[in-house]
Formats: structure tokens, C-alpha cells, sequence
């Protein structure tokens, strides 16, 4: 009957026998059931192995199609894909992973372009010092886009350098002394008040201090005001459309962003406008770049807004996240802590309670730089920075296509056994050998002549806000938040204190 059924599968009629299964209708019942069964299961296993080809034949296509002579060794993973999911999944390990399979300079395609990963530090030092030779910032389509073509990381050779000279004249050391410092400590003082006896999520608390201090510096714009209040949702558009998919559909991250772009430019238009109608002259950012006549640089309206939205970008995670990490070490070394708080309460003890951090106390602030630098180097705020060729070059021995990212990983340098002895212990007081300042390999402020400009910005703002914190509070962790380490350091929940009177 099972045969008459047209069960050619031995397998089931042996099962079926050796079950004793001998009534008629019990038998066609299960005949049907397991030819039914039968075919089901062959269907899913030929699915599968079709796929599987189809899976093989696409890697093989995606890696012969990259195939050309010259190019590094390294895998192109899934057309269109490439190896974005590994990268992003394993992080620093599939780096490793990379470079013990095919040395320190291979090529992968991540994040949408086909990319070299130089894992070299020479190598690294030498793209970086040579942007003129065909290489040039190779940051995100979403980014340049939206952070305006006016942007110094969207423009090169001569154009750049006039943008970056007008940035320096800003931010200069003197500029910094004179204007900036003192509204950085009137923003901190403020900032960082009545925290006592509070939780506090010092990750929100930082990036909002990061935004609203620069915010301060560039236009005088106070926190809580009209205008600040108008800034900030915008300002989170625009950060999150520049790190999203550039795709222009209603609802999108990017979209948004590029909504948050026009609004912030329309806020900063009427405020330009407000201070040509007035004859006050106006000793911040903003007052600087409206001056033409006593500067050596004149940008137009659109490059002045690209400028203010260029500060105020990049020195927004940079600042913030490491902030919040150096409460986060600080938490975790009782004796650094120590160490620190007794250098801001040295200097607080010469002034009086309401006198002002000074250029002079902030450049007598050693073990605070310190500890800044060791946060920088062993949580890895910045794991590399981008390039793109702009024509075909050689490059190492091989041959980089044309358009092709470079992506200059720094991150494995900052754990280098011989540059940074027990290179996973925080360490700040290695750093107080300056040497270790000025070396070859310090890369975390970038190098070449895109070296950042704000690094001493950044100082000074991250060591004001330290002062307040440590002369203030002592703080305590809760809740054992999660921190994330890559691609880039946060806290997915927050990062919680309690804080209370030191
Ligand atoms: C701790 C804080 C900071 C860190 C770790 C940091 C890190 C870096 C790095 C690694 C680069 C190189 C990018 C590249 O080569 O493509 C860079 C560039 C830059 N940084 Fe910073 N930065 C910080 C703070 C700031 C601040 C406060 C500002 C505000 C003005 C700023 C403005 C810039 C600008 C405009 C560039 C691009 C320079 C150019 O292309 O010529 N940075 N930064």
C-alpha cells in the first residue's frame, strides 16, 4: 500500500513497518503526512543549499570585482555591505583579526566604500602629514552635507587653509586668555551648581555643557534664553542626520538633520543681523568673525555660519565623552582623584571664593592635563580619522584607486606597550614626562595640517569643568551603568552619579 501510494523513500516504509503501523487507513494517513513532510523538507534543503550557493557565488563575484592589481590584501565581504557588520560587531577585534591575516595596510569595504584600513603607526603619521599628495578628508556623504560645504573637513589646499587660519585667530592662545576662559568659568560656575544631593546622568550633563558652552563662547547665547532653548533640538537633528544613511525620504535621520541645518542656519542669520543693526562690538566668536576690517580673513554669511556650525560640531562628542570619562576613571582611582582635587584646591586657596579660573591657573593645572591625556589614550574618544584619494597613487608599494577611503586607525597606537608601559592601566602620572606630549605617535588630537585646533580649547574647558566638580562634589556611581566602547564610546542608558557636598 505504501509502495501503491508511490512512497519511493525506503526510509519512511522501513519506519513505517518497524512502527508495526499496519491498518489501512492508518497507513495512507501517515503516507500522506510523510510525503507531504518529505517534499517540505527537501524544498527547505534545496532552498538552503541554493542559497548558500548564491551566498558563495556573491562573495566570490564581490571579491573578484576588487580584484585588481596592485590593490593590498584584505577581504571586500558582501557586495554593497562589504564587511560593515563584522566592523561594527567585533570593532576593535575584526581590526586585529584583519591585521594578523594580512599585515597592518588591507583592504576591507566598510560603511559603505571600499576602504584601506593603516594600521601602521609610520604609515599613519606619513598620510597625515601629506593631505596635499592626493589625499583629502573622506568623512561621510551625511556629514559633509549637512555640516555645509563651507565646512573645513569639506574643503582642501588653499580654501582650507584660509578657513582654518580664520578658526585659529578665534581660538588662539590669546584669544583663549583674554575673551574665552573667562566666559568658560562663568558657564562651569553655573553649570555646576546645586548638584548636591542629586543623581546626575553625566553624560546628558556633559554634552549639554559642551553645546551650551560653546554656544556661550560663539554668540554670547546665555542657557535658558530664547534663543539656546530654539538651538538645542535642533542642534541633536543635525548631530544625529550626520552620523545616519544619507537617505532624503520624509522621516529620515538624515532628513531631519538637514531640517536641523536649515533651522540653525536661520537662527544664526537673524542673530547676524541683529548685531550689524547694532553698533555694540561684541568680544566673542562671532564679534570676530564680523569684524573684517581688523582681520587678515573675511568669510562671507555662508562661510561664517559653516565656520560657527564647524565649532560648534566638532568640539561637541570630543568634549563631552571625554569628560564624562574622565568622572568615570577619576570614580575609579581614588589616588588620581586625590591627587587632582589637592592641585584645584591649591588653587583655589590663592584666590577668593568667587575670583575666576585664569590663564595662569589653568596653565599650573599639570596633573589635571595629565589626566585629561591618559582618559583620551585609554578610552579611545577618536579610534582614527578619514581620507579619500582624489586620484589613483601609490601608497605603501600598492596601488590605491582613485576615491577609495583611507581609514587611518589609531586606536591600537594608544595601547603600545613600549609608547605606554601597562598600556591598560590608567596611568595619568606617565604624561607628566611632557615628552610624552610632544612624541611621533601622539595622534589623539590628530597631526599634519589638520592637527586639531581645538585642542587647547578643549583643555580648558574640560579642566574648568573638572575644577568645579572636584572642589565642589565628591560623587558616587550607581546603578553599574553600561558603557560602550565602540564604534564609539557611550553610555546606551546614561551614565549615573550621586553627588554631594565635598
Ligand atoms: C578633547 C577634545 C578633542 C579631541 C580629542 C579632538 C580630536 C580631533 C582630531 C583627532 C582631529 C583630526 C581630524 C582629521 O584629521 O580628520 C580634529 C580636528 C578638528 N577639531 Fe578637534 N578635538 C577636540 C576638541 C575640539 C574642539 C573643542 C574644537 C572646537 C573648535 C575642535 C575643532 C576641530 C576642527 C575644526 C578640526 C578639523 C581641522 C581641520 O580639518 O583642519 N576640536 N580634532
Amino acid at each position: 500500500h505504501v509502495k501503491d501510494w508511490g512512497l519511493r523513500t525506503t526510509g519512511l516504509y522501513i519506519l513505517l513497518t518497524s512502527l508495526k503501523v499496519s491498518n489501512p487507513i492508518h497507513l495512507q494517513f501517515l503516507s500522506e503526512v510523510g510525503w507531504s513532510f518529505l517534499e517540505a523538507s527537501m524544498a527547505v534543503f534545496m532552498v538552503v543549499v541554493l542559497g548558500l550557493c548564491i551566498c558563495v557565488a556573491l562573495l566570490r563575484w564581490n571579491e573578484v570585482r576588487y580584484r585588481k592589481k596592485g590593490l593590498p590584501p584584505g577581504t571586500m565581504g558582501w557586495p554593497v555591505f562589504g564587511e560593515t557588520t563584522e566592523f561594527l560587531k567585533q570593532g576593535p577585534n575584526f581590526m586585529k583579526n584583519q591585521r594578523a591575516r594580512y599585515g597592518s595596510f588591507f583592504k576591507s569595504h566598510i560603511l559603505g566604500c571600499p576602504t584601506i584600513v593603516s594600521m601602521d603607526p609610520e604609515l599613519n603619521r606619513f598620510i597625515l602629514l601629506n593631505e596635499g599628495k592626493g589625499l583629502v578628508p573622506g568623512y561621510p556623504q551625511s556629514m559633509l552635507d549637512i555640516l555645509g560645504k563651507c565646512n573645513i573637513a569639506a574643503v582642501h589646499g588653499s580654501t582650507h587653509k584660509y578657513m582654518r587660519g580664520s578658526l585659529l585667530a578665534l581660538i588662539s592662545p590669546t584669544m583663549i586668555r583674554e575673551h574665552i576662559l573667562p566666559k568658560i568659568d562663568e558657564f562651569m560656575r553655573s553649570h555646576l551648581s546645586h548638584w548636591d544631593g542629586k543623581t546626575i546622568n553625566i553624560q546628558e550633563k556633559t554634552k549639554e555643557m559642551a553645546l551650551l558652552s560653546s554656544l556661550k563662547q560663539i554668540a554670547g547665547i546665555e542657557s535658558g534664553s530664547k534663543s539656546c532653548e530654539a538651538f538645542r533640538p535642533e542642534f541633536n537633528k543635525l548631530v544625529l542626520g550626520t552620523i545616519s544613511l544619507p537617505i532624503n525620504l520624509p522621516g529620515t535621520s538624515y532628513r531631519r538633520g538637514f531640517q536641523g541645518r536649515k533651522n540653525i542656519v536661520s537662527i544664526l542669520r537673524q542673530i547676524i543681523q541683529e548685531r550689524r543693526a547694532s553698533s555694540k562690538t561684541q568680544h566673542d566668536m562671532l564679534g570676530g568673525l564680523l569684524r573684517t576690517e581688523e582681520s587678515r580673513y573675511k568669510l562671507s554669511d555662508e562661510e561664517i555660519i559653516d565656520q560657527i556650525i564647524t565649532i560648534l560640531y566638532s568640539g561637541y562628542e570630543t568634549v563631552s565623552t571625554t569628560s564624562m570619562m574622565t568622572v568615570k576613571y577619576l570614580h575609579d582611582h581614588p589616588r588620581a582623584l586625590q591627587e587632582l582635587r589637592d592641585e584645584h584646591l591649591a588653587i583655589r586657596k590663592r584666590k577668593g571664593p568667587e575670583d575666576p579660573i585664569d590663564w595662569n591657573d589653568y596653565k599650573s593645572m599639570s596633573f589635571t592635563r595629565a589626566v585629561i591625556f591618559e582618559t583620551s589614550r585609554l578610552a579611545t574618544i577618536v579610534n582614527g580619522v578619514l581620507r579619500k584619494t582624489t586620484e589613483e597613487m601609490e601608497l605603501n608599494g600598492f596601488i590605491i584607486p582613485k576615491d577609495w577611503r583611507i581609514y587611518v586607525y589609531t586606536r591600537e597606537i594608544n595601547y603600545d606597550p613600549f609608547l605606554y608601559p601597562e598600556p591598560l592601566t590608567f596611568n595619568p602620572w606617565r604624561w607628566l614626562d611632557k615628552s610624552l606630549e610632544s612624541h611621533n605617535y601622539f595622534v589623539i588630537f590628530g597631526g599634519g595640517s589638520r592637527l586639531c585646533p581645538g585642542k587647547e580649547l578643549g583643555i580648558a574647558e574640560i579642566s574648568t569643568f573638572l575644577h568645579y566638580l572636584v572642589t565642589r562634589y565628591r560623587w558616587e556611581e550607581i546603578g553599574g551603568d553600561k558603557l560602550l566602547k565602540f564604534p564609539r564610546v557611550e553610555a546606551p542608558h546614561g551614565l549615573h552619579i550621586r553627588v554631594s557636598n565635598y
